[in-house]
């Protein structure tokens, strides 16, 4: 790593930051007004990338001929190396939550930039010299000294044995358990006396207060953490020269470092030099604590009466002190105005606190202490080794002794592997940070709408690339609006204008309306007109119109007149020959079965009473067909019949199929007294009363509720027609209903068996004057080239049939926890070898896949069925692999959380 100021180590970790997510970078671009300079950093960024993409093998190569002198052979294993992403080889664990991260990255620099000396732990260790954080770290040193007044840089005489604790602990970053733990023998503190201490500290003026109440004078300052907080009673204060008074306690010793120790561990700190470590005895690092105790023991340190090994080392603050005089030597034994905050501020992610002043954490929940003890009989300890004391001397990053590789070697210069993988990964000088991400730091209001900016970002590259790549064909234009859902969750609607593409045969796309509808006939300017129509449709509903906008094409008057109902004209344009020929194609083959429900169901249609009919019949008995059959019928004579399904998929599977949500206006949330929103006067109203028929498939899966709001709301539509058609159910309107008990029943949120029961629809009122009939035969299978074949598909439709009433046995015996519910597929069902399985799967399910991939009749006819969305998509990747050309990815987020105000 490049040494520098420290404030370009923090601009190079943000530029990195930003460099990873390049996105983010153009962000930036609609957050200032100046457009034209920020599209110039992006071009230089795309120019920078590029580069570096050029010169990635002379990198890669120059870096490592430096250390390899220039053996091709070893440079090109090197290259053979898993990929290292040298730019973000110090960031990637931190990136895992682009978003966490970059709002902790952003605090710790606003901090930075307010003089604070805290910094991420993380960064320090592996990134930056302490020295080296901040360009004015010398000012910050000055403005310390400046405010020590003499009482807050004297010592407290401790009192007690608690107030010596606290004395330790502002000498040492070690928590008070710790500093029990040192001790030898865990200072197991009984309720009463941390009762008492507490009470002790309350009555001697102590203000005390958690970690989100820090009292008055410690706001003052970025050092409040560990500046001594005063006492108001009278505890007698130590100066600054006198030497550490002892405690009668000879169990608890104060640790009484000499300077030549102090300035040591000092030297070796503050100094930027890479060998400073090397000037370290073998006692100074240890590989158990033998070593460190004996250290200690040399310099009059803690527990000199006890004997080796039996008692833990105490461990000097290992950190940069501020004080000039230090520095000189013209130490005291005794340092309380070392501030330690930076130092607690590193160890607060490590030990969640427990490092801090004693007195910062007066609040201590003292039954769950006592608790502690009790169950576990010694309080939990651990020592911390603070904070990392030891420059890597190939990348300069702090790290701790104790990382080194070569443990063996106890005295000499350590190697580290963790950082920079001993000297192999060198990482390339950062660029200064553009300017307008500093601004957005220092913009609270930029600051504020960040994650709105990535997200338009985003946006605007996907309409980038669909206008320059013409995705979806030469794209005319893009309109859009973004919906913020419940959640907060912000999601796109595109209206993307298109000539169709060539990568499409011609004829095989088609506008949406006819998607829908694909017997409607519309000429091309019919189709211009109708789409405008609906556009125009869609701004009635915000209060605007198509006539506001006047660089928009206009369709005659008659279209956008609002006496005209398109919803009755879309039902009612049908090529009834084309309905006709289908009707006649489709009943000529309907099975008995079929046959008796589609006469029912035409029987109420002539008798104009109306008539709930539902059909039940397991999977391939051939309900759709049916829907197909009487929807073909009613259209070819020009009668409105109304396809809906519970759910979208199967909503498609209709021809002008919609979800019975959309359709109706069904509300989401429901109860027993809901109503549709349908107004009397709205065009679906009008709809309705001309309806004849509606067909409701995967009715199972809704909720009665809905069945009822239905039935309400069709009856309250209807009366206008006719008074006595609201006393009919669904206002006299002729119902089918179709579905699947074996399949997904109503989804009660953690809902018992029994809510999810009476949830269904055979709990409804409307149940009793249901006419409910059967479909038994799985269309799908009985066909068959052979007779063999054809028993085979019939064993298959039965097994079916029997896992659908839980005939089949689940292996109840398994050991496995999760095979319980499961069962086996008979090997003359499914045999697919165990080996590459998937692949193999793809391979049968799509032959020929690299000539047909464009081909929309091929790719319609084929899936593949799997249970949960993380299979299909493995699925899926590995099939889009397979296809040539570029991949584009565009990320989103599906957490929505305000950004927090800096
Ligand atoms: N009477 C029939 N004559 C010829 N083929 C039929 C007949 N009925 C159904 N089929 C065929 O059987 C297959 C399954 O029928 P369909 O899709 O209508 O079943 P389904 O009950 O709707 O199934 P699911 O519940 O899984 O949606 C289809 O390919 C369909 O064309």
């Amino acid at each position: 790593m490049e040494s520098g100021s420290g404030k370009l180590k923090q601009e190079s970790l943000l530029s990195n930051v930003f460099n990873y997510q390049s996105t983010m970078m153009k962000d930036h671009l609609h957050l200032p007004k100046d457009h034209n300079s920020l599209k110039r950093v992006i071009e230089e960024y795309y120019n920078e990338t590029d580069q570096k993409k050029e010169s990635k093998n002379h990198m890669s190569s120059a870096v490592f001929s430096n250390e390899r002198k220039g053996k091709e052979q070893d440079c090109e294993i090197m290259r053979k190396k898993p990929k290292i992403n040298y730019q973000h080889i110090s960031t990637a664990p931190l990136l895992s939550n682009v978003f966490n991260f970059e709002t902790s990255f952003m605090k710790e620099h606003i901090r930075a930039q307010n003089k604070v000396t805290s910094v991420n732990h993380k960064l320090t260790r592996r990134l930056t010299p302490l020295s080296q954080l901040d360009p004015n770290i010398d000012s910050m040193k000055d403005k310390v000294r400046a405010r020590k007044s003499p009482n807050t840089t004297t010592p407290l005489m401790p009192t007690t044995p608690g107030d010596h604790l606290q004395n330790s602990m502002i000498r040492s970053p070690l928590s008070p358990l710790s500093v029990n733990t040192l001790r030898g023998q865990p200072q197991q503190l009984s309720k009463d006396t941390i009762v008492a201490q507490k009470s002790r500290r309350k009555e001697a003026g102590f203000n005390p207060f958690g970690s989100g109440s820090l009292p008055p004078s410690c706001k003052q300052t970025p050092f409040q953490v560990a500046k001594q907080p005063q006492r108001k009673g009278p505890a007698i204060q130590k100066k600054k020269n006198q030497s550490t008074p002892k405690f009668n306690d000879p169990t608890i010793s104060t640790p009484n470092y000499t300077n030549e120790t102090r300035n040591k561990w000092k030297k070796a700190i503050v100094s930027d030099d890479s060998d400073a470590s090397d000037q370290f005895s073998d006692n100074d690092f240890y590989d158990d604590g033998d070593d460190e105790f004996y250290e200690f023991q040399k310099h009059g340190g803690i527990g000199s009466n006890i004997e080796k090994g039996k008692q833990p080392i105490d461990i000097p603050p290992r950190t940069l002190d501020f004080n000039e005089n230090e520095r000189q030597g013209n130490t005291s034994d005794y340092q309380p105005d070392i501030d330690y905050s930076y130092v607690a501020d590193m160890l607060s992610d490590q030990s969640d606190g427990d490092s801090e002043d004693e007195e910062l954490q007066p609040d201590v929940d003292y039954d769950e202490y006592d608790m502690l003890k009790t169950t576990n009989n010694v309080v939990k300890e651990y020592a911390t080794l603070g904070p990392p004391s030891v420059q890597c001397n190939k990348c300069h990053a702090w790290m701790w002794k104790e990382e080194r590789v070569n443990k063996s070697v106890v005295r000499g210069t350590p190697v580290f592997s963790l950082c920079c993988a001993k000297g192999q990964i060198k990482l390339p000088k950062e660029k200064p940070t553009p300017s307008f991400i500093w601004q957005l730091h220092n913009d609270k209001q930029k600051s504020q709408r960040f994650k709105d900016g990535i997200r338009l970002l985003k946006l605007d590259q996907l309409i980038d690339d669909i206008k320059k790549r013409n995705y979806f064909g030469t794209c005319l234009g893009v309109m859009y609006v973004v919906e913020f859902q419940k959640r907060g969750l912000p999601h796109v609607h595109m209206l993307i204008c298109t000539t169709v593409p060539d990568i499409f045969p011609k004829g095989t796309v088609q506008p949406p309306l006819l998607i829908r509808n694909p017997h409607l006939i519309l000429n091309e300017k019919q189709q211009q007109y109708y789409a405008l129509a609906e556009i125009h449709t869609l701004l009635k509903s915000i209060g605007k119109s198509l006539k506001d906008y006047t660089q928009m094409p206009q369709p005659p008057h008659s279209y956008l007149d609002c006496s005209v109902n398109n919803l009755i004209i879309e039902e009612t344009s049908y090529d009834t020959g084309e309905m006709e020929k289908e009707y006649a194609t489709l009943i000529s083959s309907c099975n008995t079965e079929q046959m008796e429900i589609y006469n029912a169901v035409m029987k109420s249609l002539g008798k104009k009473e109306g008539g709930v009919f539902f059909v039940y019949g397991s999977g391939r008995c051939g309900k759709t067909y049916l829907w197909r059959t009487l929807i073909s019928k009613l259209r070819s004579q020009r009668l409105i019949v109304l396809p809906v399904a519970s759910s979208g998929i199967a909503a498609t599977l209709m021809p002008g199929g919609r979800t019975a949500h959309s359709r109706f206006k069904i509300p989401i949330v429901i109860d027993e007294y809901s109503m549709c929103s349908i107004s009397h006067t709205s065009d679906i109203a009008e709809l309705i009363k001309r309806t004849s028929l509606i067909i409701w498939d995967e009715a199972p899966m809704q909720h009665r509720y809905a069945f009822e709001c239905l039935d309400r709301s069709l009856r309250d539509i209807m009366k206008v027609v006719d008074q006595k058609r609201f006393h009919m159910p669904f206002g006299g309107i002729s119902i089918v209903f179709g579905g699947d008990f074996r399949q997904i029943l109503p989804v009660i949120a953690r809902g018992s068996r029994s809510e999810i029961v009476a949830a269904n629809i055979t709990r409804s009122r409307l149940w009793k004057i249901t006419k409910v009939y059967k479909l038994l035969h799985n269309m799908r299978l009985n066909k068959g080239n052979s007779p063999a074949e054809v028993k085979s598909l019939a064993e298959f439709a039965q097994w079916v049939l029997d896992i659908g009433d839980g005939k089949i046995a689940s292996h109840v015996d398994s050991t496995h926890e999760y095979d319980k519910d499961d069962i086996s597929i008979t090997p003359n069902f499914c045999n697919l070898d165990s080996q590459n399985s998937v692949e193999k799967m793809i391979e049968s399910t799509f032959p020929n896949f690299m000539q047909n991939f464009l081909n929309p009749d091929y790719l319609s006819e084929r899936s593949i069925l799997t249970p949960t969305n993380l299979t299909v998509g493995n699925v899926n990747s590995l099939i889009v692999e397979r296809i040539p050309g570029d991949i584009a990815s565009y990320f989103s987020i599906d957490t929505a959380e305000d950004y927090p105000v800096i």
